[in-house]
């Protein structure tokens, strides 16, 4: 029997489920489908359960700043403990995502999803059929094409490990490698981050990147650049990774963390005429698809824009003002994007390179180590670059480098989408001492 909805969703995520709650606001019938655990990467095995581990770190690092300076005696992490920590977090969160789905009248299916030769969804035994369908199937662990890359393990496989290995390594030097790879230094591993060129956090102001690098050694994280890996092999029970010219490294696990691909097959888009591309499916300015009744939203659209959590919910409330009849293209303001750590690098806006030899912009550049909110817990780098506009007054962009920098740059995303003068910034009277008043001495 086919079963009809207004809207049918592809993926149960965070996208999906932002739009299914949102939809059944204006009494919409939904349908969402999941192959895998409800509530998608974010609360299951991408940002939470990472920043729940990424305690260990935190509280080591902190107790190893202070030492000498009021804190006496080490403290270590029990990565068992910890892992229990976060699996009382994450175990439930499948189960009660879709609870609270169906509890707000919308109908979910445990299947795989897929678009049939008659254009329908397609989900295990059961045929559904929508006024609009929406793709919003995200992403998974981009695995490297390299000989014996079966060894290779992946983001979720780190953020379940019963235990940690004596001896880890992560293969990619983006947002994932560096902040697992802090994760797990700080669990005791000794680790090794191998990348290919020299440029890890490519998006990132460059001069911070070496800075946060640097850190990253100084915590014992074996740091390898330019290294192309063009193998990996058993021996004994210990894995040899192999790279040009000669490089080969010993370890007892590898992580592949080169980069995520969008979850585009297996949807039988081809049968409904959807077209895609490496980065996914290519959409419009209203996030629709090369088929008008079929949409996309999140990490699996094909777009130039960082896939995160908070684009990923900003699309889901996007597509259902645009299902309640609200015609407006999709824009964005301001995405932050940090990459987490001791110290976290964080960047919103224009990057400090564009007022080089440009007039219009002004770059005002701080060490902020030796300022109160820092010197409090002895925290080892605080640095600052704002980009001003000269003529309006206002911040443009931030690029912050310091273990509060998830916090500092909220602020500047605040003031550079709501245009706020630097005038106007320094009447506002604000909590002292706190981040937010330090930001008075940044512009
Ligand atoms: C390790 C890690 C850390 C991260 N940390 C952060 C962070 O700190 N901050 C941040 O903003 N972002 C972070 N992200 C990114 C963030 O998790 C994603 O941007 C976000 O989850 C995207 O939401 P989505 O709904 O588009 O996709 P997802 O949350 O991935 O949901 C897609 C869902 O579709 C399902 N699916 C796939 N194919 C099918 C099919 N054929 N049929 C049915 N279901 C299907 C999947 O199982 C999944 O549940 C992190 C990601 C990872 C991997
Ligand atoms: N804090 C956050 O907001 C956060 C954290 C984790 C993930 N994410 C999201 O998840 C996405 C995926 O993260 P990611 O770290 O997997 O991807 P990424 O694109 O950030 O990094 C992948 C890195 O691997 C490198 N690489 C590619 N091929 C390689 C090779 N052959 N050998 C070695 N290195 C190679 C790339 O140059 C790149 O630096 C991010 O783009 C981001 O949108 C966000």
């Amino acid at each position: 029997m086919v079963e009809n909805y207004d809207v049918v969703i592809l993926g149960g995520g965070v996208a999906a489920n932002s739009l299914a709650h949102s939809l059944r606001r204006q009494n919409k019938s939904v349908a969402v489908v999941e192959n895998n655990l409800f509530g998608g990467t974010c609360p299951n095995r991408g940002c939470d359960p990472k920043k729940i581990l990424l305690a260990g770190l935190e509280v080591t690092q902190t107790v190893a700043n202070m030492q000498g300076s009021g804190i006496s005696g080490a403290v270590e992490v029990n990565w068992p403990d910890l892992m229990r920590h976060k699996r009382q977090y994450t175990d439930p969160i499948s189960h009660a995502t879709r609870q609270s789905l169906n509890a707000d009248g919308v109908t979910t299916f445990h299947e795989q999803a897929q678009f049939n030769a008659a254009g329908q969804v397609q989900a295990g035994t059961h045929v559904l059929t929508g006024d609009r369908y929406v793709i919003a199937t995200g992403q998974r662990p981009r695995i490297l094409a390299v000989d014996g890359s079966d060894y290779f393990k992946t983001s979720t496989d780190f953020l379940n490990l019963d235990d940690m290995p004596k001896e880890v390594t992560f293969v990619g030097g983006g947002y994932i490698g560096f902040e697992l790879a802090g994760i797990a230094r700080a669990a005791g591993a000794k680790v090794h981050l191998i990348h290919h060129n020299r440029r890890p956090l490519k998006r990132f102001d460059p001069q911070l990147v070496q800075e946060k690098l640097e850190h990253l050694k100084a915590q014992g994280v074996d740091v390898q650049l330019d290294v192309n890996v063009t193998k990996i092999s058993k021996s004994r029970d210990r894995l040899v990774i192999t790279g040009d010219n000669g490089f080969e490294l010993s370890t007892d696990m590898a992580f592949c963390t080169a980069g995520r691909v969008p979850n585009v097959d297996k949807l039988g888009l081809e049968n409904v005429g959807v077209a895609c591309d490496a980065q996914g499916v290519r959409v419009n300015d209203y996030l629709q698809t090369t088929n008008q009744a079929i949409f996309a939203m999140g990490d699996v659209v094909s777009t130039d824009r960082p896939k995160l959590t908070p684009v990923a919910g900003y699309e889901a409330g996007y597509l259902s003002r645009l299902f309640s009849g609200v015609p407006d293209k999709l824009s964005f303001k301001s995405i932050p994007t940090l990459v987490f750590g001791q110290p976290s690098l964080a960047q919103v806006g224009l990057p400090s390179s564009v007022a080089t030899n440009n007039d219009q912009y002004l770059l005002i550049s701080n060490d902020m180590t030796k300022w109160y909110s820092y010197h409090r817990l002895n925290e080892p780098i605080a640095k600052a670059k704002v980009v001003i506009d000269r003529k309006q007054q206002t911040v443009v962009g931030a690029t912050i480098l310091s273990n509060h920098a998830d916090e500092l740059i909220n602020i500047f995303t605040l003031m550079i989408d709501q245009h706020m003068k630097l005038a106007d910034f320094n009447k506002e009277i604000l909590a002292y001492p706190s981040l937010a008043s330090d930001v008075t001495y940044l512009i």
